[in-house]
């Protein structure tokens, strides 16, 4: 793996700014090479980040754009806790990428209670998009969009859980997330660390002890610490709040 390129921004407005120029370069190159723009989005804080100054700008092509969710809360998609919900509300009510390019887990699902087969219905929209052009061991995004929780959570493979061994699914069930709402679906870490690209961003005093533990311990095995690109690049995208204690900022 190449070594993380570590940004840091005075504010939020800037971190967007800069973080939209990103996604401009990489959708651009994506689509000279591949004809289209493959990116998986997280929850959380990341969605209003994304959006904030990338949902202003001209000449993106949104119709090449093929749009996964890292991670997705088991509710309705309408419901205040769904990343789709909240990513449609920040970005996707303000763009134009085509409804059956963003890939949300099957609502009608949700009432058997059968996780597995949410999972599978999950992989196989994986499948639908990555298998006729990468080999399928495991998709390979353009670029991956990730948060990271205070307690160093990304996407939904928390701290010491039996998920973060799976080395063979594209996507796993959670049951017991520690973090409300507990019934989560998940990328696994392979299919993260296959990406071309993954740019985290996280923001706010709140995340200052994790991201000296993630960015600067390389014994670390906290989950953001497990992501490391196979042949993909890394970017960080932090403001100055959630930076101070890098060793890196001063
Ligand atoms: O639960 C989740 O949390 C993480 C981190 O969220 P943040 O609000 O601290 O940025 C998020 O990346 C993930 O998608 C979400 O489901």
């Amino acid at each position: 793996m190449s070594a993380p390129i570590v940004y840091t921004f005075p504010n939020t407005q800037e971190l967007s700014i800069s973080l939209a120029d990103l996604v401009v370069k990489l959708c651009k190159e994506s689509i000279e090479i591949r004809d289209r723009f493959t990116v998986g989005i997280s929850g959380g804080s990341l969605p209003k980040l994304l959006a904030a100054d990338l949902k202003n700008r001209q000449g993106i092509e949104w119709e090449k754009w093929e749009v996964f969710f890292c991670d997705e809360r088991l509710v309705p998609l309408d419901h205040e806790d769904s990343n789709y919900s909240l990513c449609k509300k920040e970005f996707f009510d303000h763009v134009s990428i085509p409804e059956d390019q963003i890939y949300t887990i099957n609502p009608s699902l949700l009432q058997e209670e059968d996780e597995e087969e949410i999972v599978d219905d999950y992989e196989k929209k994986l499948i639908s998009v990555f298998a006729t052009v990468n080999s399928v061991k495991f998709p390979v995004f353009d670029l991956l969009l990730l948060g990271v929780g205070p307690d160093g959570h990304t996407c939904s493979l928390f701290p010491d859980h039996p998920l973060l061994d799976e080395n063979i699914g594209w996507v796993a069930y959670i049951g017991d997330s520690p973090k409300p709402p507990p019934r989560r679906i998940t990328f696994t870490l392979p299919v993260v660390n296959h990406a071309h690209n993954i740019a985290f961003v996280a923001t706010g005093e709140g995340k200052q002890d994790v991201l000296k533990e993630i960015i600067e311990n390389s014994e670390s095995k906290l989950p953001s610490a497990l992501v490391k690109p196979v042949t993909g690049k890394l970017y960080w995208f932090l403001d100055d709040a959630a930076a101070t204690k890098l060793t890196l900022s001063k």
